[in-house]
């Protein structure tokens, strides 16, 4: 069986229809001293990554896809443009990642002009760290869970749960006279920016075509920082507004709202529905999702998607859920994946980018600055463009490549900003910081200046390559993969939120910085020894450059092939047309 493109010629006719199902489609190219028409072939082989061997042709290296979903997409996606219908999906989605933003970016303004909104009192620091904190203890929570529940209940449904969720919560924080009511608001929206967390890229990984799966991830951290971006400009807008931190928390019903409407019209993902057992459903959602697909590449797909559903051992949930538990901790490249997956998660939260993100109206007042909100659509804002930036270099400069940019950077900006700390010198007089070169100074511009650098260099990397999480692991442990890196996520944003207003009073606003300069030194060498690039491989590569070890430079070697043949192809000028699927 074979599958045909201009100037790519069938290999392997000999194997049979059955085993496309199981079996992987390859690409092979050949030498760059080759004629065009002789460069390039795509074969239906084994699952491996293999050098052909081709002892007259060194060069030749062949592009097995995994034994994964991905068999039947490669041939979708080379035959199938972006339909309505996947990027209505992904809008939808994404509304979640713009909740999330939303809901952890407004809290920032909210803490300033809540005023004495709250039992007649100013919050204290340590009441400020609780209701910022609920927010991430009730996603912590959540994603734990969310994996498993969206596939016992649907991604949908579990998707239309956290809109119930924002709602109680919201309407909680609205009528809120009291600071444990607002706190228990704050702790139930958690509950939906969790699952959204997760489930949101979840149910744009399984709907999207596999060339573009990266770029629409990136597309739902677009829509999250924009969230951040859009509450720290209506937080601005309304902080001189009687109660306008009431109508900011009221703001977020609109997207939910939208969402939940969206989401009654709209299917669940195909791998729910084989999951389920209902492969009408299924058949129904990929025929809208690949609309210039023949019946028969739509038919394999679903077989595949009910292969690798059988491949998770277990006769019932929990038994499946114990087994993939088991297995992503005693398969090596499993393990690795767990511990690069959950490493850059924590090491997002942990270098103290939310720190700025929940209480930068706080830390920007404090500088001397009168409407700090402002100061801070500057931060959010550099924070969307750098993301904005990181979506055009992540496949292109290589997620490994951006993140040994950014950190660095980071580290450079943390110093600068902690020892303009220390000239400007802050003093905490009970929980009221006061400034002893008190006013607007130098100092607080180069702290200005140097939290919007750090800004760019976090949203360049380590913003947004966490996120690519899904790429790290094989399809039978992804879910729980998944949700194991977004709770670290929460866990490490719990822990920063509930603490960093007491650091500041604790270790000075210096050490705060310093010692967030000091992780970010220690991310940058563990990122160095222990994050491959993966841009440009295929999943089952990914797992081979796991097997052993981390193998950074195999895995570096293996990217710059990738993107050479990637430019071949190019070269070639292929136009996909219905040739592809000719020999099948
Ligand atoms: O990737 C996002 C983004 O960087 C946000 O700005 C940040 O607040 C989140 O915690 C993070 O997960």
């Amino acid at each position: 069986m074979g599958i045909h493109i201009p100037y790519l010629t069938s290999k392997t006719s000999q194997s049979n229809v059955g085993d496309a199902v199981g079996n992987a489609d390859s690409v092979e190219f050949n030498s760059e001293h080759d004629s065009p028409s002789k460069r390039g072939k795509i074969t239906l082989e084994s699952h491996e990554i293999q050098r052909a061997p081709a002892s007259d042709d060194e060069d030749r290296i062949q592009i097995k896809p995994v034994n994964d979903e991905d068999d039947t997409s490669v041939m979708i996606t080379f035959n199938q443009s972006l339909s309505p219908f996947i990027i209505t999906l992904t809008f939808v989605a994404s509304i979640s990642g713009f909740m999330f933003g939303y809901d952890t970016g407004y809290i920032s303004s909210a803490l300033i002009s809540i005023g004495t909104d709250l039992d007649h009192k100013v919050l204290t620091y340590g009441e400020k760290e609780i209701v910022t904190a609920a927010t991430s203890l009730g996603a912590l929570i959540t994603s734990i869970f969310a994996g498993t529940a969206a596939d016992i209940f649907g991604r949908k449904r579990c998707l239309m749960g956290s809109n119930l969720m924002f709602v109680i919560g919201a309407i909680l924080q609205v009528s809120a006279h009291t600071f444990w009511q607002m706190a228990v608001g704050r702790l139930i929206m958690g509950f939906g920016v969790g699952i959204g967390s997760l489930i949101a890229p979840l149910f744009i990984s399984e709907i999207a075509p596999k060339m573009i799966r990266g770029r629409l991830t990136v597309i739902n951290s677009l829509w999250l920082t924009g969230g951040q971006l859009v509450a720290y400009g209506c937080g601005a807008g309304l902080n001189y507004v009687n109660n306008g931190w009431r109508i900011l928390v009221g703001l977020s019903l609109i997207p939910t709202a939208v969402q939940f409407t969206c989401l009654c019209f709209l299917p669940d993902t195909p791998r729910y529905y084989v999951m389920k057992g209902d492969l009408a459903r299924a058949t129904e959602v990929l025929k809208r999702s690949y609309t210039d697909t023949s019946e028969e590449i739509i038919e394999r797909k679903v077989e595949e998607l009910v292969t690798l559903n059988q491949s998770i051992p277990g006769k019932n949930v929990p038994e499946k859920v114990w087994n993939t538990i088991k297995e992503l901790h005693t398969v090596p490249s499993n393990l690795r994946a767990l511990i690069i997956g959950c490493g850059l998660q924590a090491i997002q939260q942990f270098t103290g980018w939310n720190s700025l993100m929940y209480f930068s109206g706080t830390i920007f007042e404090t500088v001397g600055f009168k409407n700090s909100s402002a100061v801070s659509i500057i931060v959010s804002g550099t924070n969307f463009i750098f993301t904005l930036v990181a979506f055009f270099s992540i496949d292109k400069i290589g997620r490994r490549t951006i993140l040994l940019i950014g950190l660095p950077g980071m580290t450079m900006a943390l110093v600068v900003c902690s020892i303009a700390f220390h000239f400007l010198g802050i003093k905490f007089d009970g929980a009221v910081a006061v400034v002893v070169s008190s006013g607007f100074s130098s100092w607080g511009i180069v702290i200005i200046v140097f939290i919007i650098v750090f800004a760019a260099f976090y949203a360049l990397g380590i913003g947004t390559v966490p996120w690519q999480q899904s790429e790290l692991f094989p399809q039978n442990v992804r879910g729980i993969g998944t949700s194991y890196a977004t709770a670290t996520n929460w866990a490490g944003s719990l822990v920063i939120a509930s603490t960093f207003l007491t650091m500041l009073q604790n270790i000075t606003p210096a050490g705060t910085f310093a010692f967030f300069a000091g992780l970010s030194c220690l991310s940058t060498i563990f990122c160095y020894f222990c994050y491959p690039e993966l841009s440009g491989l295929e999943l089952e590569e990914v797992q081979t450059i796991l097997k052993d070890g981390f193998n950074i430079k195999a895995s570096k070697a293996l990217a710059k092939k990738r993107k050479q043949q990637v430019a071949r192809v190019h070269e070639l000028k292929y136009e996909p047309t219905q040739e592809i699927i000719e020999d099948i």
